[in-house]
């Protein structure tokens, strides 16, 4: 499967100056909605990802997302495992589980990413679940941004990757984008920020 591709066809490979939700530079941004506004793309990821996790012998009991790019991702993963799905989402800049959804004391999860950067919304949507009495077993993202290690990829592990050395990160794909710090970053005009965060 070439998610390159996948992107690029969808017009979801962005160039341009992007202020990353980490608070990093980027010239290039992958706006997964666009890639799984048809859900029989997003099936078909999901299966890849899902087949990706089974092999491994990795089975959990629900699928958990941060909110908001992580969601149609995450729902589509759960759906192709068959488990539950929940997710978590911001109140005023803090990652919280509401809604009712229940943690249970034991219960196994995977937490979900359209797009791993640093890791930092999958960890803080770990801890939550974690918080809760839950027990995070793995990561899984559509694309990964090329700082943290996944299973199947020989790329190493940066020292930006925030998500856990214990922990396995399933992806379809590695995108090495150059990113900058606001330090290194040069860009002349506003960055712009996609997400649902803003600037
Ligand atoms: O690995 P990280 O460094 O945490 O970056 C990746 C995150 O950034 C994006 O969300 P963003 O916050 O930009 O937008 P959203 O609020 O719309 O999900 C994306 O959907 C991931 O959740
Ligand atoms: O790091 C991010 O914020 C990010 C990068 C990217 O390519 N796509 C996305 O949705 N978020």
């Amino acid at each position: 499967m070439n998610v390159e591709q996948i992107y690029k066809d969808a017009n979801a490979l962005l160039e341009g100056h992007f202020k990353l939700s980490s608070g990093n530079y980027s010239k290039f941004y992958l706006q997964s909605a666009k890639v799984l506004e048809d859900p029989k793309t997003a099936k078909l990821l999901a299966d890849a990802l899902a087949e990706q996790i089974r092999k491994s012998g990795i089975k959990v009991d629900a699928v958990c997302s941060p909110a908001l790019g992580g969601l149609i991702a995450g729902f589509a993963l759960a759906t192709a495992l068959d488990v539950r799905f929940i997710f978590a989402e911001r109140a005023e800049g803090e990652m919280t589980i509401r809604r009712g959804f229940e943690v249970k004391e034991g219960e196994t999860y995977i937490i979900c990413e359209d797009i791993i950067t640093t890791g930092g919304s999958a960890l803080e949507a770990a801890r939550e679940v974690e918080k809760a009495g839950g027990i995070v077993v793995a990561y899984a993202a559509l694309a990964n941004r090329g700082f943290c290690s996944r299973v199947g990829s020989d790329i190493e592990r940066k020292d930006n990757c925030k998500l856990p050395l214990d922990k396995p990160l399933f992806a379809l794909e590695d995108f090495a984008f150059q990113m900058y710090t606001p330090d290194e970053c040069d860009f002349k005009e506003i960055a712009y920020k996609p997400g649902s965060r803003g600037n």
